[in-house]
Formats: structure tokens, C-alpha cells, sequence
């Protein structure tokens, strides 16, 4: 079994609750709340600062040149056509994008994973988390890629942001270097991946749920 199917494995209860969620079958059919979609937002945009500083430091400890230049490139998608999808969906869901929110539980444990992982040094503990992030997300939107173009554009682009052959590569990419990172590993070392990647796809469950409510608690 590769090793990222292990991880999965590990966390299979989340994996599945993150990854057919109520909230994201509400976002793909159009009934999910404004509200609701506007507060999930203002919150991701928080988890995407630490994303990029993360990403950022994967860039910097990948093993070679070829092995940090696709996490770059993915880098410059988030930053550019992401981060601006952020910026007019905020907008035209009636909130200010240039006002952040203040970080509900969720997203600050969130922040504080990524935050550990990037100080790390550890490459292996950087790609747990990206790697739980885009792979679980390819998953929850992959079934709804053919969605009717009748959606606004605050839902449409965000499952077109996380499905297609660009993001399935980009996933694909990060599973393989997390996967021969792994082979290098000391037991220690596998325990602390293992450690990582279950507490993240915690993470994505539970801030799902949080959006779900509107992230009210
Ligand atoms: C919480 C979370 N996890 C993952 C992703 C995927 N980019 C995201 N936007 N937000």
C-alpha cells in the first residue's frame, strides 16, 4: 500500500465525514446560505495565510530543483488566481475583503498546525498537512465537477479551483513526494507523520462542521 493510502487509512472516519459533508453537498446544489458561505470564506482566507507560508516552506525544503518547482508553481495559483477569488466572492457576498476575520477555534488550531509544521524543518511534516488539505478538498469536489453553470460564481469557481487535470496533478504531485519522503523515515519519524496527517484531516472535518453552523460556537 503507498504510504499516503496508510495515512488515509488511519483516518478514515474523518476522511469520509470531511469528504461528503453536508455543508459541501449544500455548496455544490446552490441551497447552502449566503451567510454561511460568506463566513466560511472569511475564515478559509485565514487558513490560506498559513497555507501559503506553508506551501512556501515546502518550496524551500524540497529534496531538488524538479521536486520544488511544481509546489511553486502551485504557490503562484494560490496567490494569484485563488487569493482573488477570495477577494470577489467576499465582496459580492456583502462582506470586506480587506477587513479579516477573527479566527474562530478551528482555524486557529488549523493555523497552529501549519505554523509547526512550516518551523519544523521537517519536509515529511510540511506534506502531511498539504497534502491532507488538496486531497481531501479533490475529493469532496471531484463528484460535482460537471456542475450546472447556473451557479453562482462564489460556489461554481470553488469546485473549478479544486477538480480538472491541473489540480488532480497537483495532488498527485504532492502524494508522491510525501510518499518517497516516507521510504528515508525512522519509525520515530513515521509516528510523527502519522500523528500530523490525522490531526489535519481532524481538522478539515471539524471546519466543515464549524461552517456548517455558520461558525457561531
Ligand atoms: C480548511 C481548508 N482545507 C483545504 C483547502 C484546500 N485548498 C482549503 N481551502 N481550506
Amino acid at each position: 500500500m503507498r504510504p499516503t493510502e496508510h495515512l488515509k487509512s488511519l483516518a478514515l472516519q474523518d476522511w469520509q465525514a470531511a469528504t461528503r459533508h453536508p455543508f459541501t453537498t449544500a455548496l455544490a446544489d446552490g441551497t447552502l446560505g449566503h451567510d454561511r458561505m460568506l463566513a466560511y470564506l472569511r475564515q478559509d482566507h485565514l487558513f490560506i495565510d498559513g497555507f501559503v507560508r506553508l506551501l512556501a516552506s515546502a518550496v524551500v525544503h524540497a529534496p531538488s530543483l524538479p521536486d520544488a518547482i511544481p509546489a511553486a508553481q502551485f504557490l503562484g495559483l494560490i496567490s494569484g488566481p485563488e487569493n482573488t477569488y477570495f477577494l470577489r466572492a467576499i465582496k459580492a457576498l456583502g462582506g470586506d475583503p480587506e477587513t479579516p476575520a477573527k479566527a474562530a477555534p478551528v482555524t486557529a488550531e488549523f493555523q497552529e498546525l501549519m505554523a509547526r509544521a512550516a518551523a519544523s524543518g521537517r519536509y515529511e511534516q510540511m506534506l502531511a498537512v498539504l497534502v491532507v488539505a488538496e486531497w481531501s478538498y479533490l475529493d469532496w469536489a471531484s463528484p460535482f465537477a460537471d456542475h450546472p453553470q447556473t451557479l453562482p460564481f462564489w460556489f461554481g469557481e470553488w469546485i473549478e479551483l479544486h477538480t480538472g487535470a491541473g489540480f488532480e496533478g497537483v495532488v498527485a504531485y504532492l502524494r508522491d513526494q510525501l510518499d518517497s519522503a516516507w521510504q528515508g523515515l525512522d519509525d520515530d519519524a513515521h509516528r510523527a507523520v502519522e500523528a500530523t496527517f490525522t490531526h489535519a484531516v481532524a481538522l478539515e472535518r471539524r471546519f466543515f462542521d464549524a461552517a456548517q453552523d455558520g461558525f457561531s460556537g
